[in-house]
């Protein structure tokens, strides 16, 4: 997966937490318009890849590069930078006193200095976007767990970031909520020309809108191609991971987690 201009480009990047090693060796360009799906199993390191994107937590050794930029270390430029990166965590995250549409009004009362009219109509064009524009007045407890999704989604996309990433965007969901998340994403990154990285283990709600998919274990990339090419892998590792199998190449239970390189740091380089 190669391209001049990568949204995204890791270079041989090591990412440390408390004191140990959890991704080593990592390089990844992901070019304009796709989906990247980063698969894994639980405990292998798919947050601590995106906390590295956001500058959250910054490399221990190789590049992190965004928007053809190193993550920068002053914090203004930071800053700066996050509002072109649309993150939807890991929940809803809405604030349960607020409506729809004052959760997704935040990012812009906060950003920006836009007069109320204004983010009033750009918050009913977000909704509209992911279909929800008849739900602006309800409150979170009022919504079902899929189109509570959905605008934390339009919260996401309400400063218009080029890149969206996306932290297990169906956990909790049924799957018919989950195929409607899914296939907004798809819809979403190709009609705002966004590009998008997908953090799941649900990997069969996600391959089919993905254009290309890393599976990490054992403290690296184990695979990177298309999802055709995941799901006809004959590799043991891959083979385990997509099956769900507790015995295999990945073990269950190394120290800190399932798949978590077991072992320490290393100097940095
Ligand atoms: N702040 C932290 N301090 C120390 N270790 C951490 C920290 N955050 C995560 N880890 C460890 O790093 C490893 C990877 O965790 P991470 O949350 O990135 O995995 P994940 O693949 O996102 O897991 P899940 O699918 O369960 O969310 C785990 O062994 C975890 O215990």
């Amino acid at each position: 997966m190669t391209n001049d201009n990568p949204i995204v480009r890791l270079e041989g990047v090591r990412l440390d937490r408390g004191g140990r090693t959890v991704l080593r060796d990592i390089s990844l360009d992901v070019p304009q318009g796709r989906v990247v799906a980063v698969l894994g199993p639980s405990g292998s390191g798919k947050s601590t890849l995106l906390a590295a994107l956001t500058g959250e937590l910054p490399a221990a050794a190789g590049t992190v590069e965004v928007f053809g930029r190193p993550i920068p270390d002053r914090r203004r430029e930071l800053l700066e930078l996050r509002k072109g990166i649309g993150v939807m965590l890991q929940g809803n995250g809405l604030l349960t006193d607020l409506t729809a549409a004052e959760n997704v009004a935040l990012p812009l009362r906060t950003h920006t200095t836009l007069p109320k009219p204004v983010i009033d109509r750009l918050v009913r064009m977000k909704l509209h976007a992911v279909g929800l524009r008849a739900a602006a007045d309800a409150f979170p407890r009022e919504l079902s767990g899929g189109m509570a999704r959905r605008v934390a989604l339009a919260r996401a996309l309400a400063l218009d970031p080029p890149l969206m990433i996306y932290d297990e965007p169906l956990t909790g969901l049924d799957p018919i909520a989950s195929g409607v998340v899914m296939a907004l994403v798809r819809r979403l990154n190709d009609t705002l020309g966004l590009t998008s990285i997908v953090v799941t283990h649900h990997v069969h709600e996600t391959l089919p809108v993905a254009d290309h998919a890393i599976v990490i274990a054992n403290g690296g990339i184990v695979f990177s191609g298309s999802p055709d090419a995941l799901e006809t892998s004959a590799d043991p590792l891959v083979r385990q991971f997509l099956r769900g199998e507790p015995d295999g190449p990945i073990p269950f239970d190394s120290p800190g987690g399932f798949g978590a390189a077991p072992r320490p740091a290393e100097e940095t380089a």
